[in-house]
């Protein structure tokens, strides 16, 4: 077990900085007058490569959190360095610009284009970032490949299962190759097959060096991450690094498979 070291002073440009930092970030949800603090005070730090699960009982705050890093929503208080700068202030258009280029983001619920096919949905990310149609259609190519959704490109996401829109909405956030994926819950509605799927595409997008958080409650899926964050009343109460030294022997996305199947 590893507690988080309290945040220094902010990053300079010497030496290695971690991808994310955050510090004492706060943030309460407000709906009429009811006020429901879901971060209190949160320290973190995420280094390149790191493959982190985040856990914790249902309203601990994981959401939040996710969409506080992704820049969705703004903290009430608090800082949040990417790449060693200060985020937590960037606008509406500038955090949008971050995601294009460094930040793929899978949501719960997909938030597919329900007006475009599975191929435009894919080639959407790359186009915004600048590539050139042929460059974006062959990234979309590739990844519908990589993920079984070659005989679905046509298709529009309302003809298509949970499992296969859960995977497009994973390929269109890998379209542009982000630094940082962050996904909330990937494989929550999905069945063994597509469990499989997903998992496989994670674990080969943190064998090249990418980073991930993703929230889960399945501590079999936290299993394949390096790193389980266990979150309670908005806060880290537990950050665990899993590997040689980590609780029993890991668990392989084919042992997942088969305690879900
Ligand atoms: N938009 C909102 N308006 C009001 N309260 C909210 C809103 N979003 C979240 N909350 C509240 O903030 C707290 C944290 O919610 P959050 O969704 O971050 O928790 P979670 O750990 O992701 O939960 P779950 O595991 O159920 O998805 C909860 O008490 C929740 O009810």
């Amino acid at each position: 077990m590893r507690r988080q070291e309290p945040i220094g002073p902010a990053p300079t440009d010497h030496g290695p900085q971690p991808l994310l930092r955050v510090a004492d970030l706060v943030k309460s949800h407000h709906s009429g007058p009811t006020t429901t603090p879901a971060v209190r005070r949160l320290d973190l730090t995420v280094n390149s490569g790191d493959f982190i699960a985040i856990m914790g009982p249902s309203g601990a705050g994981k959401s939040s959190l996710l969409h506080l890093l992704g820049g969705l929503e703004r903290p009430d208080s608090g800082r949040i360095w990417f790449q060693g700068r200060r985020v937590e202030t960037l606008s509406e258009a500038h955090w949008a610009m971050l995601r294009r280029h460094h930040i793929g983001i899978v949501f719960q619920f997909f938030n597919l284009v329900s007006t475009m096919t599975v191929a435009d949905n894919i080639e959407l990310p790359a186009l915004l970032a600048g590539a050139s149609p042929r460059q974006a259609r062959a990234r979309a190519r590739d990844l519908m490949n990589e993920l079984g959704l070659t005989d679905k490109a046509r298709a529009t996401p309302t003809a298509l299962s949970g499992g296969e829109q859960q995977r497009v909405a994973l390929a269109r956030a890998l379209a542009n190759e982000p630094a940082l994926l962050l996904a909330d819950e990937p494989t929550g509605n999905l069945d063994s097959r597509n469990t499989r799927e997903v998992l496989r595409l994670l674990t080969r997008f943190h064998a090249v060096g990418r980073t991930i958080i993703l929230v889960t409650h399945d501590a079999r899926v936290a299993a394949i991450a390096d790193r389980v964050l266990n979150i309670s009343d908005g806060d880290i109460i537990d950050d665990a690094e899993l590997g040689t030294t980590g609780p029993g022997p890991r668990t392989t996305v084919a042992d997942i498979v088969e305690l879900k199947g």
